[in-house]
């Protein structure tokens, strides 16, 4: 049993002709991580770059088998023309035993998960987001006063912290028409719920690695879940008693129980003709969704199929923004030159507004949008991505010393969206924190199937724009009112942090000079 299991699966990329490096039996490539020696960041790179000019080539995560995508072109084939034969994710347990991780749409597979995400998408155009803007920009403007509400001309702050809580905030209200100020009530039970739900440690990590070792039967025998039972009956009951309070009193909000309410009732437009689509930002081009939104879905959506849709807009929209924005401050502070181009954008979009942003002013700013897109290349919260083959898929040759490639059903696949950032075939000098490499005139030059912070395919982060939007709307509102500078506290270069599978730095505490 543990050589069919742990020493056998070994050979699997040696046996059918695909390179491989050295694998440890029942570790794998993971062994470091695993002692932590090295962080996940530092481990997908280093898997990246372990073999140059190759298409692709082997690996084992733990005993699994997985086939490492380094070629754009490739990669392009995988996630979007070829895509009906990768369509899944990895779902990590069984699918009976934690119904708010595998009903949300990162866990549904194949047709459930067309349907699902047929169901969401229009919660997440252009034009929706235009609606959320107003929300976002309240909770921004309310974070901002609290910062000018210390009355000190110089302000230490913990970014990490601050940003979670903002993060955190812009769910509660976009997400489920709760306003929870989480700067006055650090302890507030959303922002507990939340950032436990999150968080990658303790139990969940454990089902992490035992996910990688046990078969399904035994994850089932064991009950083992992704969220904590506490979690899924705080946001079950969030979401049902909002749903109830809704229909009683026939209330209307622009958030996204709103616009799972109208979906599912029928209301929305599922011919998505989004004027927004286009938007220009550089980071969210990549919208090629697909022909999913023409019909209505089949399925019948429950409060219970809100509730884990809603989970996973917490969980994947809080930390992930959380972190784009704290290193987005790092570097501001690092670079002053770049935030002061920043502000003067900012200034010049505020003449004529009265003081009032728009949607359209933000969406109009294209520096901003670099110094977005730039953090996101060097810091990519999303670090590799994943496929499972769910059709049988033969990769021709193209490189010398190439054969035809068998990718059976059930595979997984990996596509290194850090190691492609830093690569320098594709973005020169890739340690140099500069914007300009998105202005108009060389954004054109960049292989967009290397600039992958939200995937790429019909599978792309349902969020995007969302999170891009509500981090322009925080800049915009610190930077015209506080210069962000290093204190003596800050760490410079920043410290990656080894033991988490998020990434992230050890100290984010930098210093807001009022302006
Ligand atoms: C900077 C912030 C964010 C980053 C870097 C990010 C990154 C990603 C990545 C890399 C994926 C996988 C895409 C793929 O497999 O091709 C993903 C999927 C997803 N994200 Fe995000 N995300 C962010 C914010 C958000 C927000 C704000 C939400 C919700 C409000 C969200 C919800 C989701 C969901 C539901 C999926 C699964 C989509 C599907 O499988 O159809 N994310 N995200």
């Amino acid at each position: 049993l543990f050589y069919r299991s742990c020493v056998k699966p070994h050979s699997y990329w040696k046996n059918r002709g695909v390179l491989q490096g050295k694998s440890v039996w029942m570790f794998g490539e993971n062994w470091k991580l695993l002692l932590g020696q090295e962080s996940f960041a530092e481990s997908v790179q280093r898997i990246y770059n372990k073999f140059a000019n190759v298409r692709y080539f082997g690996t084992y995560q733990f005993n699994t088998p997985v086939l490492v995508i380094k070629d754009p072109e490739l990669i392009k084939q995988i996630t979007i023309k070829d895509f009906e034969h990768f369509v899944d994710h990895r779902m990590w347990v069984p699918e009976t035993t934690d119904e708010m991780w595998t009903h949300n749409l990162f866990s549904l597979k194949g047709e459930e998960w067309k349907e699902m995400r047929a169901f969401l998408s229009p919660a997440f155009t252009g034009r929706k987001m235009r609606s959320m803007f107003t929300l976002m920009n309240d909770a921004s403007k309310h974070f901002i006063q609290y910062l000018e509400g210390k009355n000190e001309t110089m302000l230490e702050l913990d970014f990490k912290d601050f940003f979670t809580r903002y993060s955190c905030d812009i769910i509660a209200t976009t997400g489920f028409g709760v306003e929870v100020d989480s700067l006055k009530y650090p302890n507030n039970e959303f922002f507990r719920m939340a950032t436990e739900a999150g968080k990658l440690t303790g139990i969940k990590m454990a089902v992490f690695f035992v996910s990688f070792f046990l078969p399904n039967f035994i994850l089932k025998m064991l009950n083992v879940k992704i969220f904590s039972t506490r979690v899924s009956q705080f946001v079950t009951k969030l979401v049902d008693e909002t749903i109830r309070t809704r229909e009683e009193k026939n209330i209307v909000r622009p958030d996204m129980i709103h616009l799972m309410m109208e979906a599912r009732k029928g209301k929305h437009e599922y011919d998505l003709v989004d004027e927004d689509d286009n938007d220009g930002a550089f980071a969210s081009l990549k919208n090629s969704s697909p022909n999913l939104n023409q019909k209505m879905p089949k399925m019948e959506i429950t409060n219970n199929m809100i509730a884990a849709q809603a989970l996973i807009f917490i969980v994947g929209g809080l930390e992930t923004v959380a972190v784009l924005a704290r290193f987005m401050a790092y570097e501001l502070a690092v670079h002053q030159d770049i935030q002061e181009k920043l502000r003067n954008e900012i200034n010049e979009t505020l003449e004529g507004l009265e003081n009032n942003v728009t949607y359209e002013a933000i969406h109009k700013m294209k520096y901003m949008d670099m110094v977005v897109t730039e953090t996101l290349r060097r810091w990519p919260s999303g670090l590799a991505l994943e496929r499972i083959c769910t059709k049988e898929y033969t990769i021709p040759p193209k490189k010398a010393g190439e054969k035809e490639l068998l990718i059976e059903e059930g595979t997984l696949l990996w596509i290194p969206v850090i190691g492609l950032h830093y690569d320098p075939e594709y973005f020169s000098n890739p340690e140099k924190m500069d914007p300009e490499r998105f202005n108009d005139e060389n954004k054109n030059k960049i292989n967009k199937d290397a600039y992958l912070p939200f995937g790429q395919g019909p599978r792309l982060c349902i969020g995007n724009r969302y999170a891009l939007l509500e981090t322009k709307v925080i800049f915009f509102h610190i930077l015209k009112t506080f210069k962000i500078v290093p204190v003596e506290k800050s760490s410079i270069p920043i410290k990656i942090v080894k033991n988490s599978f998020i990434l992230d730095g050890h100290n984010f505490k930098f210093g807001l000079k009022k302006l």
